[in-house]
């Protein structure tokens, strides 16, 4: 339940003294100092309105919602060993971290990440970052907390007005109401290829893999559109909540000024307790037409079969089920699979991460081929689409998500992405109307359709 207005400052002033007196107690010191406090009175269930410079993250069907403001700390890499050197920084923060969980309510600290999805570049943002967010909010199922985190040989009176003021932002955006989808006008500036092009790469993609060269590769392509209003992401991510239960949400907010938000069908991989589950995802329908034709299966195997080989190595058991499910989303059904195993004792989701990014799902199979064959074609994905967003705890557990059914804003201007997986039997018309379907549920969402 959201409280009135009038009972923020008596909320505030409460957690003030609460903080206060735990820095005391814990503050000095090297590493990190993590503070969590049970929010009972905080109502955390969407990005809330009129923040800027914070990433959310949410899997809203199993009741978890992350948002993130401010940096306690972070790191970017990019380059071949770009996933080593975060899942290093990550444990070197750990060794000197001192996390209390002061209510007890089983909640950690946790990092928030995203990546692109080559290993060099990304445009304007870091081609990889992780970031231990200054003031975490978070909630599992109908409980809410905030984590605050600090250098501990900061000055304590420094720490906590920084930490005050961002609460005071979080409070105040959670009381504000979302406003409803905007109904703009929606038009499209340009395509990346053109049409014509992409279509004669497809030909090429089929040609190539008829000859034996790969078995699949995802091409994709971007569209840019601009608006006749500048766009709001939290009431874009409303409508997305709405119309997408089963996905995992997600918006980042860069100094750039750009923002980019989706929800995506796909999960990368998660682990908890040693428990490791990733989503073979691929084939798809957006006519009502059939899904468990050879062609779709066969694309669907080849991620199926990349995940399991990379996982084996590294799990002593493995459940993979003996045929995809159908998942539906509002205008497109997907083909899949979710692997789960065992993971060995010391390997990280990082570590899982390396072994699992790209899949066929969105780069192609043989995988270094795929890649080899985009890189030689000169194809281009901006920004994080199709490499991942996603958070890692305290205690290693956590879960990245392919960005997918993504746009990037920049004020009155969206930047959208989408690919298809091309096998010997694609039909280039089919693989663009795909690519259109894809599309379209971001476009609709952005012209304020709900
Ligand atoms: C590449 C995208 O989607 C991926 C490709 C799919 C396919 O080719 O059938 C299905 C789901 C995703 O793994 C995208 O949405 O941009």
């Amino acid at each position: 339940m959201t409280q009135p207005a009038h009972r923020t400052p008596s909320l505030l002033q409460a957690l003030e003294m609460r903080l206060g007196n735990l820095l005391r107690q814990h503050g000095g010191g090297s590493g990190l100092l993590s503070l969590t406090l049970g929010m009972p009175e905080l109502d955390f269930d969407r990005l809330p309105e009129g923040l800027r410079d914070c990433s959310y993250w949410a899997r809203p069907a199993a009741g978890r919602f992350l948002l993130g403001l401010g940096v306690a700390a972070s790191v970017e890499a990019q380059g071949e060993g770009r996933f080593r050197a975060l899942d290093a920084a990550f444990a070197e923060y750990r060794r000197l971290w001192l996390a209390v969980d002061e209510d007890g309510l089983g909640f950690q600290p946790v990092a928030l990440a995203g990546f692109a999805f080559g290993q060099e570049g990304a445009g304007d943002i870091p081609n990889s970052r992780l970031t231990i967010p200054t003031l975490l909010v978070q909630r599992r199922e109908e409980i809410c907390a905030m984590t605050f985190t600090c250098d501990r040989g900061s000055s304590l009176d420094t720490v906590l007005a920084g930490w005050m003021g961002l609460a005071g932002e979080v409070v105040a955006a959670l009381h504000r109401e979302t406003s409803p989808p905007a109904n703009v006008l929606l038009q499209r500036i340009s395509s990346q290829p053109d049409d014509d092009i992409w279509l004669e790469q497809v030909v090429r993609a089929v040609k190539d893999i008829c000859a034996g060269e790969l078995d699949k590769v995802v091409l994709a392509r971007s569209i840019r559109v601009r608006s006749t209003q500048p766009f709001v992401p939290a009431a874009l991510m409303a409508t997305l909540a709405m119309r997408y239960p089963g996905c995992v949400h997600f918006t980042h907010f860069f100094p750039s000024g750009g923002v980019l938000l989706g929800a995506t069908p796909e999960s990368l991989v998660s682990l908890a307790n040693g428990q490791v589950v990733s989503d073979a995802l691929a084939g798809t329908d957006w006519q009502s037409g059939r899904l468990d034709d050879e062609k779709s299966l066969h694309e669907h195997r080849l991620v199926v079969n990349a995940i399991v080989r990379a996982l084996e190595p590294v799990c002593g058991f493995l459940q993979i089920p003996a045929r995809p499910k159908v998942f539906e989303l509002q205008e497109l059904r997907h083909l899949r699979s979710v692997i789960k195993g065992t993971v060995d004792p010391g390997v990280s989701l990082l570590n899982l991460v390396e072994r699992l990014h790209p899949t066929p799902a969105i780069g192609g199979a043989p995988v270094r081929r795929a890649l080899d064959w985009l890189a030689r074609h000169g194809e281009m994905r901006s920004g994080w689409y199709s490499g991942a967003t996603g958070w890692i705890g305290y205690d290693g557990d956590g879960e990245f998500a392919v960005a997918l059914r993504c746009a990037w804003l920049d004020g009155n201007e969206a930047e959208l992405y989408a690919g298809a997986g091309i096998v010997a039997g694609s039909d280039p018309r089919n693989e663009l109307e795909e690519t259109e379907a894809k599309l379209n549920a971001m476009l609709r969402v952005l012209g304020g359709q709900a």
